[in-house]
């Protein structure tokens, strides 16, 4: 059972189409960071995810419950999320904001003592937290987003404050706790080394449109076909449906038939080179890319 799915989901905000008909799984102890421009709809996405915006089509499924006001408390038992950075009590310890958290899910102590020795901060679990530094603060909120044991952890640009130091000490953690929690997570982020620092599931949202939905380990198979250089070839794919006439680029996942030799002539893209192709092209460009 995957512990996301979307299917066909569309919100509307007024008369703005914010997330157009998105689908999307997420596996099993997968981390996948979800890229996209500011207003491309990310935060929109997690709030639907949550419940708290209801789309107009489409549903969801959390851990294969389905995401509605009447199944709330089983859905939300399935999903922490740090968003904003981490909501502390600031004149409360490390350990006492976790005791917090224990009351509400009436969970064990010995819990608390597990998590905080995940998130390395044993040695400050009875510091208040405003003395903690920005990269302790967001640790121990993670300890907290997932306390439940949740199969999902949203995470959104969880490393925008932090320093060198303390970017490198969260990405590592949260690979530790992936690996150790068996938790999946959805990471939204600006920074692309990031997505690959995680080696795993990429997504890039687009005006509200999921254009990119691919492991990262398979960018390396495919080709971009950039069309002002290869007009003739783009007049070809336009009889294959490959892509519509505004479109500037498609991508490849294999040779064409018809142009066996082109394949040689292309270069395997990096993540960088998709991101920027796809937000290289005019605005006006309605394209969506082939997710394989
Ligand atoms: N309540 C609302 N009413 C009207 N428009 C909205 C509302 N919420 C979001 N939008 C619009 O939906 C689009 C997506 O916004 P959203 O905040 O989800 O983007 P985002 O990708 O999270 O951006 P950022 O990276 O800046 O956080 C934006 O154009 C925004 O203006």
């Amino acid at each position: 059972m995957n512990v996301l799915d979307l299917k066909s989901i569309s919100l509307f905000k007024g008369d703005k189409c914010v997330l157009n008909n998105l689908n999307l799984n997420i596996h099993k102890k997968e981390i996948c960071c979800l890229l996209g421009r500011n207003g491309a709809g990310k935060s929109s996405l997690f709030k639907t995810i949550f419940g708290i915006y209801k789309p107009q089509s489409g549903v969801i499924y959390l851990n294969g419950v389905e995401v509605s006001p009447k199944n709330r408390d089983q859905y939300l038992n399935k999903v922490g999320a740090l968003i904003e950075g981490a909501a502390l009590y600031e004149h409360l310890t490390g350990y006492e904001n976790l005791d917090f958290v224990r009351r509400y899910f009436t969970g064990e102590k010995s819990r608390i003592i597990e998590l905080l020795d995940l998130v390395g901060l044993m040695p400050d679990k009875d510091k208040k937290t405003k003395y903690y530094s920005s990269g302790m603060k967001q640790r121990l909120g993670l300890a907290m987003a997932l306390f439940h044991k949740p199969s999902l952890v949203i995470l959104d640009e969880p490393t925008n404050a932090l320093d060198p130091e303390g970017i490198s000490e969260f990405r590592s953690l949260v690979k530790r706790l992936n690996k150790v929690e068996g938790v999946s997570f959805l990471i939204s982020t600006h920074q692309l080394e990031e997505a690959g620092y995680y080696k795993d599931h990429i997504l890039i949202l687009k005006e509200g449109k999921l254009v990119f939905d691919n492991a990262l380990q398979d960018i390396q198979a495919l080709r971009i076909l950039p069309h002002q250089t290869y007009p003739h070839v783009a007049e070809e794919l336009q009889d294959q449906c490959y892509w519509r006439e505004d479109e500037a680029f498609t991508l490849l996942k294999a040779p064409l038939t018809e142009f066996p030799l082109l394949w040689d002539e292309l270069n395997a893209p990096s993540l960088e080179d998709i991101y920027l192709a796809i937000h290289q092209q005019k605005s006006h460009a309605t394209h969506e890319l082939l997710s394989y």
